[in-house]
């Protein structure tokens, strides 16, 4: 991976006059898979249509490869685009939905219809040429509107939450397949999410996208051992990062000035005979893990272990807790990570 895949430099996007993007800098390497990941509403999807062209950045600049391509319209970028609805045209058969930007481009009807044959075949929905989207699940659909990607042979794909209307286990699955994809090809890819499990499993690296505004770049290992922010610390991990008071129950020995806080993962808390006491006051059942959640005494606060599932507690047991065996990360006043105590 050398060279520079994606760039964007400066970037605002607005709706009206509410600006949706700030002044976004971003590098996506040469084949690389980049996920964007961010909550609802943090802009992944402006960010998409943007590069796409379907949307001007308000300032900034965009560059594909070498290409200054922030005034070229859509058609000109040479980027293919995959929508969380798949935008498939309901009256044309998968084979015509395929080819279609291809023959709009003048691409003869013989050339179009073997590129089309090769992308379906790449995708696993070959045999599904002769259907229209009314008669192909959500996962078919999907399979032909990465075709109609592919087909199209771009320098950059851009894949807009393209799993979400699959269920949990054909998601895993296309999951993996669309890793493997982009292994085969190495296309520059940005794939966008709200779904971090997707994102610690898909990326070469992942962009955190808060408000319009970049949290954080870094790959899976670095996103998920050390979040830059808080905020990152708590939308990275499921359940999510417990965050307490640095001066309080819990907290390392040492002087952690007021006003810091320490973050944990569940499965660095310990329930044992020593430590701080607390109550259960649930427990989720998750195959071979329970998460217990419990509520301190010293503060009154509830945080959530990780514990084996043969060794779980019942609710409303009192419990003490300790914490150990992975990372206690401390955050300042603003929320930025500033080490492990
Ligand atoms: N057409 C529009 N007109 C006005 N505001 C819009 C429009 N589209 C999006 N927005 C607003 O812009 C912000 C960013 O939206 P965007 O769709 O980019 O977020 P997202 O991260 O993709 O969210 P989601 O995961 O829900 O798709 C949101 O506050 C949204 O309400």
């Amino acid at each position: 991976m050398t060279g520079t895949g994606l760039r964007l430099a400066g970037v605002s996007a607005a709706y009206r006059r509410t600006q949706v993007l700030h002044d976004l800098d971003l590098d996506v390497r040469r084949g690389e898979l980049l996920v964007v990941l961010g909550p609802s509403g943090a802009g992944k999807s402006t960010l998409l249509r943007v590069v796409a062209g379907l949307q001007p950045a308000t300032s900034g600049r965009v560059l594909i490869g070498d290409r200054d391509v922030t005034a070229l319209r859509p058609g000109r970028r040479n980027v293919s685009m995959v929508f969380q609805s798949y935008a498939l045209f309901p009256h044309l058969t998968a084979l015509d939905n395929i080819t279609f930007g291809l023959e709009v481009r003048d691409v003869p009807r013989a050339v179009s219809r073997e590129r089309a044959a090769a992308a379906a075949a790449t995708v696993g929905c070959a045999h599904l040429l002769g259907r229209r989207p009314g008669q192909l699940s959500g996962g078919e659909r999907q399979r032909v509107a990465l075709a109609r990607a592919l087909v199209r042979e771009p320098d950059l794909f851009l894949l807009d939450e393209p799993l979400s209307n699959l269920d949990l286990a054909l998601r895993a699955e296309t999951r993996g397949e669309l890793k493997a994809l982009h292994a085969r090809l190495g296309v520059t890819t940005v794939h966008v999410t709200h779904d971090q499990t997707e994102a610690l499993v898909l990326a070469d690296r992942i962009a955190v996208l808060r408000d319009g505004r970049l949290e954080q770049l870094g790959t899976p290992e670095e996103i998920w051992r050390a979040p830059a922010t808080l905020f990152v610390a708590r939308f990275v991990g499921s359940p999510p990062m417990n965050v307490l008071p640095a001066v309080g129950p819990l907290a390392p020995d040492g002087a952690l000035a007021p006003g810091r806080r320490i973050g944990f993962r569940p499965e660095a808390v310990r329930l044992g005979a020593e430590g701080t006491a607390a109550v259960v006051e649930r427990v989720d059942l998750v195959g071979e893990d329970a998460y217990a959640y419990l509520r301190l005494a010293d503060g009154g606060e509830l945080i959530v272990a990780r514990v084996p599932a043969a060794s779980r507690p019942a609710v409303a047991d009192p419990v003490r807790v300790t914490v150990g065996g992975a990372d206690v990360h401390v955050f300042d006043e603003a929320g930025r990570r500033v080490g492990v105590a």
